[in-house]
């Protein structure tokens, strides 16, 4: 467990960045339930927060694509965090490449006042460009797990989302009908 925070009692506080990120479907929001899951069975008070535009799965829980979840609330900005976290020990935010460019700045404050502060999402869009705020919160955090899923051409460790239809917006919910993950060179076959 070198790439993650740990579990502190009461009383022993030490805030923290930890971003979870990687292609779709390589697991980022099953690694942050289980970190969330783990704060609740060391009994800390945990805030879960998910962008209110993310309502592929559930208009409240964070839900992985195994159905794995957990509650959460749904924001509109970044901002808004600072204003739902009073007592909290740990937040979990998921699909964070959704949320503004002051995320990193409202992490950081969360984690500079003793919180433990759990960040997933894609690190990049479906052209392999950068995704929003997560580069920025990458160079800030303490701890980066950046994780594969199997590329659906050949089998090999996937880090890029492809995108299966003919639409160039940045933002664009979907599923397995819009995008697949896939390794460096199956990513660049047919650009
Ligand atoms: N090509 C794939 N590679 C890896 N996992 C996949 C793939 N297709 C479906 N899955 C499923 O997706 C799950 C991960 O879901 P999830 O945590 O929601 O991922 P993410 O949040 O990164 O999109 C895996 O445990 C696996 O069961
Ligand atoms: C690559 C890419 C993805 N999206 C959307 C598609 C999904 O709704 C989410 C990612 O979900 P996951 O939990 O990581 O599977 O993001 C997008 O809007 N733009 C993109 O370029
Ligand atoms: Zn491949």
């Amino acid at each position: 467990m070198i790439n993650e925070g740990i579990e502190r009692p009461k009383g022993a506080q030490r805030g923290s960045i930890e971003v979870i990120c990687g292609p779709m479907f390589s697991g980022k929001t099953e690694e942050l339930i289980r970190r969330l899951k783990r704060a609740q069975i060391a009994k800390l008070k945990v805030e879960i927060f998910k962008p209110a535009t993310d309502i592929r799965y559930d208009a409240t829980a964070v839900v992985s694509h195994d159905l794995n979840s957990i509650q959460s609330t749904p924001i509109e900005t970044s901002s808004a965090i600072l204003l739902l976290s009073s007592n909290t020990q740990v937040i979990g935010i998921d699909e964070a490449q959704f949320f503004d460019d002051e995320l990193p700045n409202v992490c950081a404050t969360l984690a500079n006042k003793g919180i433990r502060v759990i960040v997933a999402g894609l690190d990049m869009d479906f052209k392999g460009n950068p995704f929003g705020p997560i580069p920025k919160l990458m160079a800030v955090a303490e701890f980066v797990t950046k994780i594969t899923a199997v590329c659906v051409r050949c089998g090999a460790p996937a880090s890029h989302s492809y995108r299966l239809v003919e639409r160039q917006e940045t933002f664009l919910l979907g599923e397995k009908e819009s995008y697949e993950p896939r390794c460096r060179v199956c990513f660049n076959l047919d650009k």
